[in-house]
């Protein structure tokens, strides 16, 4: 039986900007992320996700908008990764490379996919049209997606 894990990652603008993050270590390395983690389990998907962009790039927000819901099955592995997607252009701070990220502002004309998850380049346009989407990703291993699913969300 598929076990699920909570997860969350949050993408920060500023005007004509994103705010990615180069993962240092870890799940992941290599690659331009957003934000986010796991959720334990003495905190709510909200809080996880305003602690894990605060430890990785130490930006604060108070104000998270849904974008969206994406659902990761590598194959071979029994977890599903649950992940919310969240964006906010409201932050306080400035980006700050920690043991984990080094942040950088990409302009949206500009967002490196080739240097991303293969997933992003599929919906990031809906993020960036502000159009909450649903979607699940089955892949093999870090770089090969074997088939999906994508869809616009309804908005609650
Ligand atoms: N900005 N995108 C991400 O940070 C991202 C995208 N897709 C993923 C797919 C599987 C996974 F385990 C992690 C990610 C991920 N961090």
């Amino acid at each position: 039986m598929a076990k699920i894990k909570l997860y969350t990652l949050a993408l920060i603008r500023n005007d004509g900007n994103i705010l990615l993050g180069m993962k240092k270590r870890g799940f992941g390395v290599g690659r331009w992320n957003g934000f986010g983690g796991k959720v334990h389990s003495d905190e709510t998907i909200l809080e996880a996700a305003k602690r894990e962009l605060l430890e990785e790039s130490g930006l604060t927000v108070n104000e998270f908008q849904e974008a969206g819901i994406l659902k990761f099955e590598f194959l071979g592995e029994p977890e599903i990764m649950e992940v919310h997607v969240f964006t906010t252009n409201k932050y306080e701070g400035t980006p700050t490379e920690s043991e984990e990220m080094q942040p950088k502002w990409f302009p949206i004309s500009e967002v490196p996919f080739n240097d991303m998850w293969p997933d992003d380049i599929l919906w990031f346009p809906f993020l960036l049209k502000g159009q909450k989407f649903s979607g699940y990703f089955k892949f093999k291993g870090h770089s090969e997606i074997l088939d999906y699913t994508l869809e616009p969300a309804c908005s609650d």
